[in-house]
């Protein structure tokens, strides 16, 4: 109180990452209706490095912090795939569907923005798995992306110079 530096506390942290995991229900609905592959190369090597330059910026270990958003795509995938595999076994798909190029990859750029800025302000430690499972629990998400991702959350680290 009456300081300027505000703590985010780790449940906003968290809400941020299970809103970027809450698109990729949209992206896979993008890529069926557009007959593109779930898994872009390309695409992952941008996100990455946009990561890595705003974590050095920061004042991250940009190895840990790339390891975390690695786990993100891989999250990521797997709940495209889960959807995917419910559509194709007959469930609806979605009527309106955003554009990925001009809506959601941008929009994604901006929550890894947000992801690393709110972890600039906080420590997220082993007893908070509980808040972060609590937190991050879009549907179709394997528990082993979700372990995955808490593991390389808490190992990102600050520069050691
Ligand atoms: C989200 C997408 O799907 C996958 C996941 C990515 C991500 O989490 O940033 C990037 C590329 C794709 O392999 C996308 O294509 O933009």
């Amino acid at each position: 109180m009456g300081t300027s530096n505000v703590q985010a506390a780790p449940p906003d942290l968290f809400d941020t990452i299970n809103d970027r995991l809450g698109y990729m229900q949209a992206v896979a609905a993008w890529k069926v209706e557009n007959q593109h592959a779930i898994e872009d190369p390309a695409r992952e090597k941008i996100v990455l490095k946009a990561a890595s330059e705003a974590a050095s910026k920061a004042g991250f270990n940009t190895d840990t912090v790339e390891v975390f958003f690695e786990a993100q795509i891989e999250a990521a995938k797997a709940i495209q795939l889960c959807w995917a595999n419910r559509w194709h076994t007959g469930s609806p798909r979605p009527e309106h569907v955003p554009d990925l190029v001009t809506d959601v990859r941008p929009a994604l750029i901006s929550l890894g923005d947000k992801i690393i800025e709110q972890l600039s302000s906080l420590s997220v430690s082993p007893k908070d798995q509980a808040d972060f499972n609590a937190a991050v629990r879009v549907d179709c998400l394997p528990e082993d992306n979700r372990n995955e991702l808490f593991d390389a959350l808490i190992n990102i680290s600050e520069t050691t110079e």
